[in-house]
């Protein structure tokens, strides 16, 4: 038996066409499974711990976005500490899907639930553990990115553009947006003990994998099975000297310009003079101050071979 959490607004509803596709199949092919559905923000984790602890599941496969696929691992997590297993698989029904795209899970349906069904490739993933006790699976933000999280999920273009497959370019009309008015501030990043001061700080983004606001290739380094943590850092007084960065950035082309820095850790710190947006997985997280602790080898992912 194995467990299914479905987001059906993710993707502006694709989360619910999907799953309508999934449940005739398993139908079907006669596969058993117990599904929950979530019915509002916040739930998919209670659903994770519920499908582990009462119905004993070892395999999760989520149907929805990044934000519920951290809701499912955070789920999972809380239980993983407790020395039981479970791992989780994905059907990508959001707007941005990173989380896919790093494990190579397809975007077609079927093929991602047969790729869930076989198993036959289960990776360890490193976690993002983060303040409130919280896990992010991709990355985690302070600064621009949180506020171009923040105005993409209130956003009505990002709804009227999953209607027509165009989610991820919700992300970047937010990134045009917040470009244009964000007032850079004086950050204290510190990494395994090392205390680094930067001024004219635009963000600060902790990253898993390479990928985080549909597909910007921030960290094209970040690596979830390396046990360490990449932090990257935007910095300038101007705003025009970023243009290069905001054209590049998509294809990972942005690492050589001067404003980009990039560091590696496993204990991670941000202070700022003011406080900052935090994003966590693309969905809003409070605000800065920021600790966090990265924790090798995590989570069981099932992913493409
Ligand atoms: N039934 C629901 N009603 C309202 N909100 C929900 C429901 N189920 C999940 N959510 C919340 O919706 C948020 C976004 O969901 P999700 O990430 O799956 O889709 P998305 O926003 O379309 O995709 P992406 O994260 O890739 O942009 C999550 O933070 C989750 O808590």
């Amino acid at each position: 038996m194995f467990g299914i959490i479905v987001n059906p607004l993710s993707g502006n509803g694709r989360g619910s066409n999907i799953w309508m596709e999934i449940k005739e199949y398993l139908h079907t092919h006669h596969i058993a499974y117990l599904a929950k559905i979530t019915t509002k923000a916040g739930e998919a984790a209670q659903h994770a711990i519920t499908l582990i602890q009462e119905h004993h599941v070892k395999r999760i496969l989520v149907i929805g976005g990044d934000g519920t696929i951290h809701e499912a691992a955070g789920g999972i997590w809380q239980l993983h500490t407790e020395g039981v297993t479970c791992a989780l698989a994905v059907i990508p029904a959001g707007t941005g899907n990173d989380f896919a795209k790093a494990y190579g899970i397809p975007t077609q349906p079927i093929k991602a639930l047969q790729i869930a069904l076989a198993a036959t490739t289960t990776v360890q993933i490193d976690l993002l553990h983060a303040i409130h006790n919280q896990v992010a699976v991709n990355s985690i933000g302070a600064g621009f990115d949180g506020m171009v999280a923040k105005i993409t999920n209130e956003a009505s273009y990002k709804k009227f553009l999953n209607r027509f497959g165009l989610g991820g370019l919700s992300y970047f009309i937010s990134i045009l947006r917040v470009f244009v008015t964000y007032q850079p501030s004086t950050a204290w990043l510190e990494v395994d003990g090392t205390t680094y001061e930067l001024p004219h700080m635009w963000l600060a983004a902790v990253a898993n994998i390479p990928f985080y606001g549909g597909s910007i290739q921030i960290c094209p380094t970040a690596s979830p099975h390396d046990g360490l943590a990449d932090v990257v850092v935007i910095q300038s007084k101007g705003r025009f000297r970023l243009l290069p960065v905001l054209f590049t950035v998509y294809q990972g082309k942005h690492t050589k310009h001067p404003a980009v820095s990039f560091y590696k850790g496993k204990n991670i710190s941000i202070r700022t003079e003011k406080p900052l947006l935090v994003q966590a997985d693309g969905e809003y997280a409070g605000s800065t101050p920021l600790h966090i602790e990265l924790i090798p080898a995590a989570l069981s992912v099932i992913r493409s071979t």
